[in-house]
């Protein structure tokens, strides 16, 4: 170990939101044994508080990394979403600090689309009216508006991860799968992209968001929007809560003659903040509405995985700077560097940095055995490996670049 890197159990992990144990268990066989765990997330002002001393921090949906948190966690080198969204990072401070954030883009996928398509079902049949009737010791035996799943069509916002997943599920179970997205995408298995929303809201006999939280989807789901759906089609989110007009749903789907037949609300705009605080939607009480809090991605084989994948991550980087799938960072994925030191270098993207390195070093005599380098628009990381015994004079060399944003050595 060097002398100027810290020792693994000075390295300070804040878990929060009761990631699954696997993140703990996979950070204790990498080494790391100074870690916190809450099972909550954090207010900001006492999430400031917590953040100071940690080196990494992981999280869920829940707590919400702004600007001013980032700011003050000065010793922050690193953080972990243990879910698929990263909408409560803010991804851009993080990145001008030099912290790469990390998710599992992949672990609860099959979890939400198998959600849905039991929600689809579900609705479909009216079952969780009929339930609700059957609970007050209502028997309402009868067929009316209870159709099968078989020939109909989902239509998908957003044909991402999941998005394709619950469409390979959805045809299984005879649905005809239409989507909507920005980007093109390759249809799976006989599912078809249409490009107009509306055109696809008219088709559709059930609609299912899969998007991320981003300005491009904020409120992308409206009063306009419900009116183009088919009349009676039922509509499910499990994206991100801000997607979607919340009220304008509700009207949609109350008075006379609703136009929506039901619907499936896994995230809303406002979530409490931990299982203690009362839900508060306008939703509540709304037949054929089945309302779940935010567990689209909860299952304990999704939280396991998240746990190992994310805490993973964060032991990797930690240990040899590999930003492999950092959604906010150049990603640079590294051999292990046995018998040398490795020096990494976050530094603002302009022209002659790495010339500058380069003659800093030469000045000093210090040799550089191997060398990576990737860039976004605005930053730029590079790793170096030089001699053990050149490891201080080079890290000194690093932090008198000009337009350094962070550097360290790695044991
Ligand atoms: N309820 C839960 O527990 C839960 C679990 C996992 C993920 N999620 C949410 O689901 C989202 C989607 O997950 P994913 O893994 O499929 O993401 P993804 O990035 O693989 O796919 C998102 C898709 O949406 C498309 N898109 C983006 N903006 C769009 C727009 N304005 N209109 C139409 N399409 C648009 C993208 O092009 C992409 O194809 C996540 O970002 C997360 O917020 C929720
Ligand atoms: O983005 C995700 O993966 C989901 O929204 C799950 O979030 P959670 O970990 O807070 O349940």
């Amino acid at each position: 170990m060097s002398k100027f890197s810290l020792a693994k159990d000075k390295i300070k992990i804040l878990l929060l939101e009761g990631v699954h144990q696997s993140a703990v268990q996979t950070l204790n066989n990498a080494g790391y044994t100074n870690i916190e765990y809450l099972k909550t997330s954090l207010a900001e002002e006492e999430l400031i508080e917590k953040i100071k001393d940690a080196h990494f921090v992981g999280l869920r949906s829940r707590t919400f990394l702004t600007r001013k948190v980032l700011q003050s966690a000065e010793k922050l080198i690193g953080i972990g979403c243990f879910c698929i969204g990263t909408n409560q990072v803010d991804l851009q401070a993080a990145k001008e600090l030099g912290i790469p954030v990390f998710n599992a883009p992949f672990s609860n996928t099959r979890s939400v689309a198998e959600l849905v398509i039991g929600e689809i079902l579900l609705l479909l049949r009216r079952i969780p009216e009929k339930s609700a009737q059957a609970h007050q010791g209502v028997w309402n035996k009868s067929a009316n508006g209870s159709v099968e799943a078989r020939g109909k069509t989902l239509g998908i916002i957003g044909y991402g991860h999941i998005g394709t997943q619950l469409g390979i599920l959805a045809e299984t179970i005879g649905m005809n799968v239409i989507f909507y997205d920005i980007e093109d995408k390759l249809p799976l298995g006989n599912a078809k992209q249409v490009a107009d929303l509306n055109e696809m809201l008219a088709q559709a006999d059930a609609v299912s968001l899969h998007v991320p939280e981003t300005k491009s989807t904020q409120d992308m789901f409206g009063a306009e929007q419900f009116a183009a759906m088919k009349k009676g089609a039922m509509f499910i989110n499990a994206s991100r809560g801000t997607v979607v007009d919340i009220e304008a749903l509700a009207q949609a789907l109350t008075g006379e003659s609703p136009q929506v037949g039901g619907a499936a609300i896994d995230v809303f705009p406002v979530e409490p903040k931990s299982n203690a605080e009362e839900f508060v939607s306008p939703l509540r009480g709304i037949g054929n509405v089945i309302l779940s809090p935010h567990i689209g991605g909860s299952t304990l084989e999704a939280q396991a995985n998240i746990g190992i994948e994310v805490a993973g991550k964060l032991a990797k980087y930690s240990d040899n700077g590999s930003t492999l799938s950092a959604v906010n960072f150049p990603e640079v994925s590294l051999p292990s560097h046995e018998g040398r030191s490795r020096l990494l270098h976050v530094h603002q993207n302009k022209p002659g940095i790495l010339t500058s390195i380069n003659q800093a070093f030469a000045d000093k005599g210090i040799n550089i055995s191997a060398q990576y380098l990737q860039t976004t628009a605005d930053i730029g990381y590079v790793v170096l490996e030089v001699d053990s015994d050149d490891s201080q004079a080079a890290l000194d060399q690093l932090k008198q670049i000009d337009g350094t944003i962070r550097a360290r050595v790695l044991l």
